[in-house]
C-alpha cells in the first residue's frame, strides 16, 4: 500500500466551487448538493482529503474516488491521524494522543511509513501517548522509523513531557510518572519549558544490554574488543534500558574523529553485529576534553539520527568507566550532538536537560509539500525542514 503525503485541506466556505480545472483533475464530476462530505483524491502524486462542509444545498464538484482508500481509511471510515511533531535537538518524533486506547491507533508497519521522510511525514519515530499502568499516570510506547519497537527512548521522553503538557494545558512546573518499556520515568517540566528526565541508572552487566561480549570489568564489558569488517575497535556497551554499543576508536588507534565516518557503512555493521542479539545502538565518540565529549551516532532501527538522549548518557558512563571523563556529579559532560547536551553523572544515576524539544503540528501540514507551519523555538528542526522546504510563519 502506497502512502502518498496524506493531507487534509479544508475547503473554506467562500472557494466551496471548485474550479473546472481542479475538477479536471478529478476525472469524471458531477454537480451535487452537497451537506458534508470528505473524500481522499490523487492530485499528482499527493493524496488530497478535501473536506467540504455546507449547511445548505450548493453547487460543487465531487467526483469517483480514483485512488485505493489509504491506511488511514482502513482504520475507521475517513477518521484522519492527527499528530504533533516534536523534537529534541533534531532527534524528531511523531506524536499521538492514543490516550483512550492501549491498542496503538496504528500498526508498526503503518508506522514505518509514517516515518518515510519521502513518502510520509517523516521522522525518527512515532510516540503514543497512552493510559497509565500500575499506578502510573500515562504509558508511552514508541516505534522507530523502521517499526520496530525500543524500550526507551530519552529524547522522546522529553518530547513526551511537552505533548502532556499542551494535551493537559500544564503551566509552569510539573512533573508526572510515565511507564515505558525500561519501566518508570519521571519527567520533570521546568518553569522555563526545558524538561530535565533522571534517566535511572545504567545497565552493565553483559547479559542485561545484551551482549554477547565477555565481561571485562567484571561482569561488564569496558573496552572490549569487537572486529567489524576486519577492524577491531575497542567498545564498552551500556544499556539505559535499550543497548548502547559505545566506541573511542580503534584498537591502538589516534583518537577518533567522528566527522571523517561514513556512518552509513559503518553504522548498520555494529548495529546487526552477532554481538548484540536485540541489535544496538551505536555511539562514536571523540574526546575533546574531559567535560567535553563529540558523538556522532547510528540507532538501533532509525539509522543516522542528529541526537539521542539514552545514547549521550550512554556514552558518559563509558567515558567515566573508561576514565575519558569526570565523574563529579557537576561536572557535567557537554555533548556536541547538533546542539549541546548537558548530562551529570551522580551516583550511579543519569539526569539529562537541556536542548530545546520544539513542535510542528500535524494537522496544520499544507498541501502539496507546503511547509510545516512552525512556532519554531526549535533551531535545528527549524535547520533541517529549511533544507527541505521553505519554512514560514515562525
Ligand atoms: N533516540 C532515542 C533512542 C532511541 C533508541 C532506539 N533507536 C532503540 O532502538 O533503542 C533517545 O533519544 O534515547
Amino acid at each position: 500500500m502506497e502512502i502518498a503525503a496524506i493531507n487534509t485541506v479544508s475547503v473554506a466556505p467562500q472557494s466551496r466551487v471548485l474550479s473546472n480545472t481542479f475538477s479536471r483533475k478529478l476525472g469524471s464530476v458531477s454537480s451535487l448538493s452537497l451537506r458534508s462530505i470528505e473524500r481522499e483524491y490523487r492530485v499528482g502524486s499527493a493524496r488530497l482529503r478535501v473536506s467540504v462542509a455546507s449547511s445548505s444545498s450548493m453547487d460543487a464538484v465531487t467526483a469517483e474516488k480514483t485512488s485505493p482508500s489509504s491506511f488511514l481509511e482502513n482504520r475507521e471510515s475517513k477518521k484522519v491521524l492527527h499528530f504533533v511533531k516534536y523534537h529534541g535537538l533534531g532527534n524528531d518524533f511523531i506524536l499521538v494522543d492514543n490516550r483512550d486506547s492501549s491498542v496503538p491507533k496504528i500498526t508498526q508497519e503503518q508506522v514505518a511509513k509514517l516515518c518515510d521522510r519521502n513518502f510520509g511525514v517523516g521522522a525518527d519515530g512515532v510516540i503514543f501517548a497512552m493510559p497509565g499502568v500500575n499506578g502510573a499516570d500515562y504509558t508511552m510506547r514508541i516505534f522507530n522509523s523502521d517499526g520496530s519497537e525500543p524500550e526507551m527512548c530519552g529524547n522522546g521522553v522529553r518530547c513526551f513531557a511537552r505533548f502532556i503538557a499542551e494535551l493537559e494545558n500544564l503551566q509552569g512546573k510539573h512533573s508526572f510518572t510515565m511507564h515505558t518499556g525500561a519501566g518508570l520515568i519521571v519527567p520533570e517540566i521546568q518553569d522555563d519549558g526545558q524538561v530535565m528526565v533522571d534517566m535511572g541508572i545504567p545497565i552493565l552487566k553483559a547479559q542485561d544490554v545484551p551482549t554477547k561480549l565477555p565481561g571485562t570489568k567484571g561482569e561488564s564489558v569496558v573496552q572490549a574488543e569487537l572486529v567489524v569488517d576486519g577492524v577491531t575497535w575497542n567498545v564498552t556497551c551500556v544499556s539505559m534500558g535499550n543497548p548502547h554499543c559505545i566506541t573511542f576508536g580503534t584498537k591502538g588507534g589516534p583518537n577518533l574523529k567522528v566527522d571523517d565516518l561514513n556512518l552509513p557503512e559503518i553504522g548498520p555493521k555494529f548495529e546487526h553485529h552477532e554481538m548484540f542479539p536485540a541489535r544496538t545502538n551505536t555511539e562514536f565518540v571523540e574526546v575533546l576534553s574531559r567535560s567535553h565529549l563529540k558523538m556522532r551516532v547510528w540507532e538501533r532501527g532509525a539509522g543516522a539520527t542528529l541526537a539521542c538522549g539514552t545514547g549521550a548518557c550512554a556514552l558518559v558512563v563509558a567515558a567515566v568507566l573508561e576514565g575519558r571523563a569526570n565523574r563529579l556529579r557537576f561536572a557535567a559532560c557537554v555533548i556536541y550532538m547538533h546542539t549541546d547536551l548537558e548530562l551529570c553523572i551522580g551516583h550511579g544515576e543519569t539526569e539529562m536537560h537541556g536542548g530545546s524539544a520544539g513542535r510542528t503540528t500535524g494537522d496544520r501540514v499544507e498541501a502539496g509539500g507546503q511547509p510545516y507551519l512552525h512556532d519554531g523555538s526549535c533551531g535545528s528542526c527549524l535547520l533541517r525542514i529549511s533544507t527541505a522546504l521553505s519554512v514560514h510563519g515562525h
